[in-house]
C-alpha cells in the first residue's frame, strides 16, 4: 500500500545489509565520535531523548530516515491530522490529535467540522468539575462527591489511571479516585469496602458500553449504591457515563443527561484525552486536565510540522524499527525511575502491543519481517532487584527506555539524588559491561585466590554493549507528562509506517472475548460442555466440579 513499493524495498535492503555487518558496538561508536550525543540526540516540547546509546551511525539513521521517506511518512502523517480514514479496516480517521488543540483550527471528517463537537463537550466537562469541586453538584444526602471511582477496562482505565497516579500530587484537597477494571469481583469489592455512598461518583467509561467487565462492575456498583442507601431517583447525581454509545447508556439506565461523548475517531488506547479523563480532571481540576493536554499538544506540533531529520517521535521510531526488524531484538523495557509512574509500562503495553500487535499488512499480505515488540517494564530503582539480571547477562538484547525527572515532585532528603544516580549507572553500566579480565581483577582485589578469581570471572563479566535510550523530563508536571505520552504515541504510530500495518484496530482481542461468552453459559447451566478442544472441555468439568465440592455451585 505504499505508494513506492520498490523505493522501499530498497531500503529494506539496504537496512537489512547494514545489519547483517553486525551492529556497530557502542564504545566504538563514541570512541570514532566523542561528540555523538549532539548528534544523536534531540529535544521536543520539553522532553529530550539521548540515543546515543543506541547501535546507530549516521549511515544507519541516513539508511532509516529514507526508509520512512520510501513509506511516505508525510504523507501518512498529515493524512492522520487531516482526519482520513487511515484506520482502515473499521473505516475510521484516528484524530485524538484534535482533542488536545486549543487553537483555532478546524479538523474535518468527510468535511463535517469535529472540532465544535469536541468543544461543547469539553465545555460541559469543565462545568461539570467545577460543580462537582464547589458542591452545586453534590450527593444525594447533601453531601459533597469528594470520591470518583472509574469503571472502565483497557484504554478506558490504562490511562485515566496511570495518569491519575502520575499526577498525584496535584490532586485537589481531599479528593479521592479509585479505578475498577477486572470482572475479577475482588477487585470492586475492594473499592465499595472504602467508600461511603453518599459521597461518590461512579464514571462507567466505556467507548463502547458493551464490554463485559465494565458492565458487570457497573451492574454491581449500582446494586450496591441501591443496597447502601442509594435509590432510584439518586441515581442520576451519582452515576455518570463516558462513552461514544448512547443508546446503550441510555438502556443502562443512565440519563443522556449525565453522558459525556466522544466518538469513533478516538481509538480507545488514544483516549484519556477525551471524555474518558473525566476522572482526571475532577481529581486534579479542569486547569490541570487542560495542562495535560497543552504539553500533548507540543509535541503534536513538533511531530507534525518538524522534519523526518529532527522529528523526535519519529527518529525513536526509526530505531525502534532497526532493533526490531533488523537486529531481531524481541523485546523493549520501559524503565521510569519515577513510582508515581509505577502504571506506565502497563499502559505502554497496551498502547504498543495492542497497535503494533500485528501480522498482516494494509494490502492484506502476511509481514515477512518481525513488527511489535514485547514491551514490559516496571519503575526503577524497584526493577533493578527483580528482572535487570536479564537485561545485563541474559542471551536476549533487550533496548530499554530509562525515562526520568530532574527535580522530584517530591523532594525527600536526597532520595530523588539516589534515583537518579541509578538512572544514570544502569545505562552505563549496560553499554560499558566488564571484562573478563576486569571482572577477575576485580575478584583479586577483594581477596579472592587466583584460582578462584579465574573460575568466578566468567560469571562476573558483562558483556555490555546494550542499547539504552535515556528520556529526561525537568520535572513531571501535567504539562510534561502530556509531552511524553503523546511522544510514545507518535513514536507508535512511526513504527506502524515504517511496517506498513494499521495502529488503531485490535482484531485479536475478539476471538477469546467470544469463546468466554460460550463457555461462560456452559459454567453457569447444567449444559454439557460439547464444543471444544479436549484440554478446554476437561478445564471447564473440572472447575464445575470443584466449584461443586467448594459449595460455590
Ligand atoms: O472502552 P471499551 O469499549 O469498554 O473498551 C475497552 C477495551 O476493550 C477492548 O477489548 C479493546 O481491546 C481495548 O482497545 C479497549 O480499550
Amino acid at each position: 500500500m505504499v505508494t513506492d513499493p520498490s523505493a522501499r524495498a530498497f531500503s529494506w535492503k539496504k537496512l537489512t545489509a547494514l545489519a547483517a555487518e553486525g551492529p556497530p558496538p557502542l564504545s566504538d561508536l563514541f570512541d570514532h565520535n566523542p561528540g555523538r550525543v549532539a548528534h544523536f540526540s534531540l529535544e521536543a516540547a520539553g522532553v529530550y531523548a539521548d540515543y546515543s546509546k543506541t547501535p546507530v551511525n549516521q549511515t544507519i539513521l541516513d539508511a532509516l530516515y529514507g526508509l520512512a521517506r520510501a513509506c511516505d511518512f508525510e504523507a501518512r502523517r498529515d493524512a492522520m491530522f487531516g482526519g482520513q480514514r487511515i484506520n482502515e479496516t473499521e473505516e475510521r480517521a484516528v484524530l485524538h490529535v484534535a482533542l488536545r488543540d486549543t487553537s483555532d483550527r478546524i479538523y474535518t471528517v468527510d468535511g463535517q467540522n469535529v472540532t465544535t463537537d469536541i468543544h461543547a463537550v469539553k465545555d460541559r466537562m469543565k462545568a461539570f468539575v467545577e460543580k462537582v469541586h464547589d458542591g452545586r453538584h453534590d450527593g444525594y444526602g447533601g453531601a459533597p462527591l469528594d470520591t470518583v471511582v472509574n469503571i472502565g477496562i483497557g484504554g478506558s482505565d490504562l490511562g485515566p489511571a496511570m495518569v491519575s497516579r502520575a499526577l498525584d500530587p496535584y490532586t485537589v484537597d481531599g479528593r479521592r479516585t479509585f479505578y475498577v477494571s477486572n470482572v475479577d469481583g475482588a477487585d470492586i469489592a475492594s473499592v465499595l469496602r472504602q467508600i461511603d455512598p453518599e459521597r461518590t461518583l461512579f464514571l462507567i467509561a466505556s467507548k463502547t458500553f458493551t464490554t463485559q467487565e465494565t458492565m458487570t462492575n457497573a451492574e454491581t456498583a449500582r446494586n450496591w449504591f441501591l443496597s447502601s442507601g442509594g435509590n432510584e431517583a439518586a441515581i442520576a447525581k451519582h452515576f455518570v457515563a463516558l462513552s461514544t454509545n448512547e443508546a446503550a447508556v441510555t438502556d443502562f439506565g443512565i440519563d443522556p443527561e449525565n453522558m459525556f461523548a466522544f466518538w469513533d475517531w478516538v481509538g480507545g488506547r488514544y483516549s484519556l484525552w477525551s471524555a474518558i479523563g473525566l476522572s482526571i480532571a475532577l481529581q486534579i481540576g479542569w486547569s490541570g486536565f487542560e495542562d495535560l493536554l497543552s504539553g500533548a499538544r507540543g509535541m503534536d506540533r513538533h511531530f507534525e510540522t518538524m522534519p523526518l531529520e529532527g522529528n523526535l517521535p519519529a527518529s525513536l521510531a526509526l530505531i525502534d524499527v532497526w532493533h526490531r526488524s533488523f537486529l531481531g531484538y524481541s523485546a523493549r523495557a520501559v524503565l521510569p525511575y519515577d513510582q508515581s509512574l509505577a502504571r506506565l509500562p502497563a499502559y505502554l503495553q497496551q498502547a504498543d502491543m495492542e497497535s503494533l500487535g500485528k501480522r498482516i499488512d494494509r494490502s492484506g499480505q502476511v509481514v515477512d519481517y518481525p513488527t511489535g515488540a514485547i514491551v514490559f517494564g516496571e519503575p526503577g530503582t524497584n526493577g533493578q532487584h527483580a528482572f535487570y539480571q536479564l537485561l545485563h547477562q541474559g542471551t536476549d538484547v533487550i533496548p530499554c527506555d530509562f525515562i526520568a525527572a530532574a527535580c522530584g515532585q517530591v523532594e525527600v532528603g536526597d532520595h530523588h539524588e539516589k534515583l537518579l544516580a541509578n538512572f544514570l549507572a544502569q545505562p552505563e553500566a549496560l553499554m560499558a559491561g566488564r571484562s573478563v579480565e576486569a571482572a577477575r581483577s576485580e575478584a583479586l582485589a577483594t581477596g579472592k585466590n587466583p584460582e578462584t578469581a579465574d573460575r568466578l570471572a566468567i560469571h562476573r563479566s558483562f558483556p555490555g554493549d546494550r542499547p539504552t535510550i535515556s528520556l529526561l523530563v525537568e520535572r513531571l508536571t501535567p504539562e510534561a507528562l502530556g509531552a511524553l505520552l503523546a511522544l510514545y504515541e507518535h513514536r507508535i504510530f512511526v513504527q506502524s509506517i515504517l511496517w506498513d500495518i494499521n495502529a488503531f484496530d485490535q482484531w485479536g482481542v475478539e476471538l477469546g472475548k467470544g469463546l468466554a461468552k460460550t463457555i461462560l453459559a456452559e459454567l453457569e447451566g447444567e449444559v454439557d460442555v460439547a464444543s471444544h478442544d479436549p484440554s478446554t472441555a476437561d478445564l471447564i468439568r473440572r472447575i464445575k466440579r470443584l466449584r461443586r465440592e467448594g459449595g460455590v455451585a
